[in-house]
């Protein structure tokens, strides 16, 4: 189990993450992810002892690691962590098993002992037979591996990954979730992720946190922050693709829709957000009573099904339905709006109940 309490990280007068608190239980496969720039980074930074907190606690099962109020934290090398980063680093004078043998070296592993271990781990990632290349003998997927490997060599109880995948092209990129995934489990360890993509954080993790301006807004499973997510951030954050979020407002028993008055009573007492989920949304060529008329913009097949999108100023709605009229670009698409949102949203994002 990993303990964050009160986490924060300030440098100057700018707190890059704020009283975070986060149980990741053990053997948890946990991923952070928000926009650029929202602390994902400097909380895996805190993780892995490279840099102190400026207060509150990380503790691992039950021990404090770094104290943020006390201004100490025990260096990368003690706390029983691996860190994998974008850039792969590996040492370009060494060969692939040389890398890997590394961290074993200096932990002072036996000679006999090392070898075993090198050659059983460049067997879980699939590189045996790469073990005297060099690193620059070898593709990129291929040192995103040997990454992997030398990380996971010295047994560390957790795994922290810095966007791994980012510099991957796509298929390769959808290759090593699968690859990751398969390497956390054999391990049994607990790992920590960060991504900015959300297809990944909603395919690989066993518990999301999405970060904002430094705060967590939400932490749960992928599936808790699908049905329920808490704040309109969060709704247009997850999912694949992400819900739909409309201005509305109250218009006598009626309902203004980003501007436009549809017959449908929310019951609202003021200005507020409507969530709708891509399924819940129809699609027509022909305006209906209860549409909103916006520009296509594209349509894709998705799992045998089609995903339409148009926008309108600065409102974008995306629809999957199982058949739809063809439009083509600058075509009007009109958008059915079921009488019940999925969620409300306060205009602060709040959730409303
Ligand atoms: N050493 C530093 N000094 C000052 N500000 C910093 C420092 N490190 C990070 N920041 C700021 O803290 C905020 C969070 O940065 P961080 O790298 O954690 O974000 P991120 O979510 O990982 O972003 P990205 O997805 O772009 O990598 C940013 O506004 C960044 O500019």
């Amino acid at each position: 189990m990993i303990t964050i309490s009160n986490l924060t990280k300030s440098f100057g007068t700018f707190d890059a993450v704020k009283s975070v608190d986060i149980e990741v239980p053990q053997g948890a496969f946990l991923v952070l992810v928000g926009p650029s720039g929202c602390g994902k980074s400097t909380m895996l930074r805190m993780l892995a002892g490279l840099e102190t907190p400026t207060a509150g606690t990380i503790s691992f099962a039950g021990n404090t690691v770094s104290d943020g109020d006390r201004g100490w934290t025990i260096e990368p090398a003690e706390r029983n962590t691996g860190l994998v980063f974008q850039s792969y680093a590996l040492w370009p004078h060494m060969t692939v098993s040389g890398n890997v043998e590394w961290p074993l070296k200096v932990g002072k592993m036996p000679a006999a002992e090392r070898k075993t271990r090198v050659a059983e781990v460049l067997k879980l990632l699939g590189i045996e037979k790469l073990a005297a290349r060099y690193p620059n003998e070898i593709s990129g997927g291929q040192q995103q591996r040997v990454a992997i490997a030398r990380m996971i060599a010295p047994r560390p109880g957790i795994l922290l990954f810095d966007e791994p995948l980012s510099n991957l092209d796509a298929k390769l990129r959808v290759e090593m979730r699968t690859e990751l995934l398969r390497v956390h489990r054999a391990t049994g360890a607990t790992s920590i992720y960060v991504t900015h993509d959300q297809v990944e954080a909603m395919t690989m993790a066993s518990h999301v946190a999405v970060l904002k301006d430094g705060e967590v807004e939400q932490f749960g499973t992928p599936q808790d922050l699908v049905a329920e997510p808490r704040t309109a951030f969060v709704a247009t954050f997850v999912g694949t693709p992400p819900a739909n979020l409309i201005p509305v407002a109250p218009q006598g028993v009626a309902t203004t829709f980003d501007g436009n008055v549809l017959p449908i009573n929310l019951n609202l007492s003021g200005p507020a957000q409507a969530m709708y989920r891509p399924e819940t949304l129809g699609v027509s060529a022909e305006p209906t009573p209860k549409s909103l008329a916006l520009e296509f913009a594209e349509a894709s097949p998705v799992a045998g099904r089609i995903m339409i999108t148009g926008t309108k100023g600065d409102m974008r709605l995306t629809a999957v339905v199982d058949s739809a009229p063809k439009f083509t670009p600058g075509d009007t698409v009109h958008f059915t709006v079921p009488e019940t949102p999925d969620a409300l949203f306060a205009p602060n994002g709040e959730r409303m109940p």
